[in-house]
């Protein structure tokens, strides 16, 4: 695709990107773990839902307006960004690039603590109106992570983003073969190099995936439900649990007092095998009723797959690649695209399911393909 051409979704932004970025980082960026059924699984389960669109509702305004949070964070859409490592080796102006796009399409932003642009330069291009959270992973030295915390919230992050599928990096083969590192002229930005250095393991290293590496090296494996509560315990922004699929752990996650489930399986790239995120949705939502936020990631590309999700319970989608994609087309301009995209495409898909505002999407306007064609047998 030209820079001059009409990019008309986002699957020609990934095209795009595919030719265009160096085979280290476009791989790294679309792998998902082992043989991919799960990254396969994140698409293919929306093509397994149908719409039953309503019909003669005035649909001449629709409203795409929501507010997360217990009413504390309002967005134009509820579209946002979720977070992605090392966004400079898609674009030179990475995290930067990206948060001046969610600035202007007043949408929300969470940071990737692996961000190589640090926490405070990214919320000096983020701007006072900008909406942002920070995500974490707790390193087996906490005052690591403590660190992190404090830092976003002197930076005005309003909340955070803990990780919890990711105790250990999950088998992405390409990264293998390529022997994945992070290119030399780029860091880490919110880690010192004493820290990342700390036990011997860069992320540089010439060996295996040196990502890998650098997690067993770095992250805590004996995380539980006791570190949600130190979490708590060191900060006063709403916390929302990253990764959740099963909804016994939903429900644990209220019960230790929670703000938000993020349902995810982290773009497919920890443990094959597990549910697309639209499958697992519905039963975590079943699991949480009205006691906290549900959202949803993995596989989004479209309008109506936002429509999906919302439908079936979802406060708000996050889109993690579609960014990524973007911002190796154009930077900044490259991620209004998708986000632009996205928004536009959501606001027709409710336009012809017969919705004119978030609060009109309801399960019913979502039946699963089988169950239907077998009813009309
Ligand atoms: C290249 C890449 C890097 C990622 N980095 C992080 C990260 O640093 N922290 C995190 O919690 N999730 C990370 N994720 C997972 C995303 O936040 C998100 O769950 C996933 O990308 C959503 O699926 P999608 O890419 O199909 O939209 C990453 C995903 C990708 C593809
Ligand atoms: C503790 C794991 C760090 C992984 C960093 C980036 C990431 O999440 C990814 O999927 O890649």
């Amino acid at each position: 695709m030209a820079h001059s051409q009409i990019v008309t979704c986002i699957d020609e932004l990934e095209q795009h990107a595919r030719t265009h970025l160096p085979k280290n980082a476009f791989d790294y960026y679309s792998s998902g773990a082992n043989d991919q059924r799960t990254l396969a699984e994140n698409r293919a389960a929306f093509y397994r839902l149908r719409f039953l669109p309503r019909i003669l509702r005035d649909v001449s305004q629709v409203d795409l307006g929501v507010s997360l949070l217990n009413g504390t964070q309002t967005l134009a859409s509820p579209i946002c960004i979720a977070p992605t490592a090392m966004q400079r080796m898609a674009h030179p102006d990475g995290e930067i690039a990206t948060a001046r796009a969610a600035a202007a399409s007043e949408s929300l932003m969470i940071l990737s603590s692996w961000s190589t642009t640090s926490i405070e330069d990214v919320a000096a291009a983020n701007g006072n109106a900008g909406a942002r959270w920070f995500q974490l992973y707790v390193y087996r030295d906490r005052a690591v992570t403590a660190q992190l915390v404090k830092r976003a919230e002197q930076s005005g992050y309003t909340a955070l983003v803990l990780t919890v599928d990711t105790p250990i990096l999950g088998r992405r083969e390409a990264d293998i073969r390529n022997g994945f590192r992070l290119p030399p002229h780029l860091r880490l930005a919110n880690f010192s190099e004493t820290d990342s250095k700390a036990t011997g393991v860069s992320i540089t290293d010439k060996k295996d995936s040196g990502l890998a590496a650098y997690v067993a090296a770095q992250i805590d494996q004996t995380l539980t439900w006791k570190d949600v509560k130190w979490l708590q315990s060191i900060t006063k922004l709403p916390i929302i649990l990253k990764g959740v699929l099963s909804p016994e752990d939903a429900t644990l996650a209220v019960d230790h007092g929670v703000q938000g489930i993020l349902v995810s399986n982290h773009g497919a790239r920890q443990l094959d095998g597990v549910p697309a995120t639209i499958e697992a949705l519905p039963g975590i939502v079943a699991a949480v009723g009205s006691r906290c936020d549900v959202y949803l990631d993995g596989g989004v590309r479209r309008g109506t797959d936002v429509l999906m999700a919302l439908a079936l319970g979802a406060k708000a989608v996050f889109v993690g690649r579609p960014v990524l994609w973007g911002l190796a087309y154009k930077g900044e301009e490259g991620v209004q695209i998708a986000l632009t995209l996205l928004q536009q495409e959501l606001k027709l898909a409710m336009q012809l399911a017969g919705c004119s505002k978030l609060a009109d999407l309801t399960p019913s306007l979502v039946v699963s393909a089988s169950t239907y064609t077998h009813a009309k047998l």
